[in-house]
């Protein structure tokens, strides 16, 4: 059932203070409930880090914002656009997976451009590569690169793609110490620019740094996490 709270307060065409609004969202995989009547806003522009134990569910939490899951009760809207609306959630959100979701036996190269055309966008992919570090990995399928260079291009991917809404998963697993201030100075153009930011990590010092907002996700509920001045 509709939640007419929800639908009267952001309608797409109008302005847009939240880019995501969940509320009363339940979602269950196979017999597991993972979330438990989630309300959510995260404002436009915003930075939210999502912490949380392994298998707590922040996968399955950015999984359900990008699309990926249907809610199993409740409702959610990204950008004002219902999240039931597969095809405009896909244009205005991108979710970088943990394990970098890159197609094995295209190129470094070949993969940036297969999304930019996805979204119908332009962008210089040569260069993309060279500011990650893998101008050599632009002709290497990605199937024969290393986990840390995988993320690398995944993150080129994102930060060239640019969406309004931009989730990454684990975004320091696998990274070296340069990998990782890469991934922050990326992550902070990206956020710079406008970009809502929703980073689920095991490191809430570094992803503070460009998402300083963090919500801890337990037993299926989200509650506000006070850094305390740190
Ligand atoms: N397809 C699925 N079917 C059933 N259960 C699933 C499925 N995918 C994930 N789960 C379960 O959902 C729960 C949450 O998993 P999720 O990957 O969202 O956790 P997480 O917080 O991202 O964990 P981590 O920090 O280890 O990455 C786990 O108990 C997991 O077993």
């Amino acid at each position: 059932m509709s939640n007419p709270a929800l639908s009267t307060i952001h309608d797409p065409r109008s302005a847009l203070p939240h880019a995501v609004q969940l509320r009363g969202v339940w979602l269950r995989l196979g017999r597991e409930v993972i979330l438990r009547g989630l309300d959510l806003d995260i404002p436009a522009g915003s930075g939210v880090t999502l912490l949380g134990e392994n298998g707590a569910g922040k996968t399955t939490l950015l999984r359900l914002i990008s699309s990926g899951l249907k809610p199993t009760r409740g409702e959610g809207r990204v950008l004002g656009f219902d999240l039931r609306d597969g095809r405009a959630v896909r244009d205005c959100v991108h979710l970088m997976p943990v394990d970098a979701g890159l197609y094995p036996d295209l190129t470094g190269e070949e993969n940036l451009n297969f999304a930019l055309q996805m979204h119908s966008l332009k962008g210089d992919a040569a260069s993309a590569l060279r500011r990650v570090g893998l101008e050599r990995a632009a002709a290497r399928r990605v199937r024969f690169l290393s986990a840390g260079m995988r993320k690398r291009l995944a993150l080129a991917r994102a930060h060239l793609l640019a969406r309004p809404i931009t989730l990454v998963d684990e975004p320091f697993a696998n990274l070296d110490d340069a990998g990782r201030q890469l991934t922050l100075d990326l992550l902070g153009e990206l956020s710079g620019r406008g970009v809502t930011l929703l980073i689920a990590a095991h490191e809430p010092q570094l992803a503070r740094q460009v998402a300083p907002r963090a919500l801890r996700l337990a037993s299926g509920v989200l509650s506000e996490v006070d850094y305390g001045g740190q």
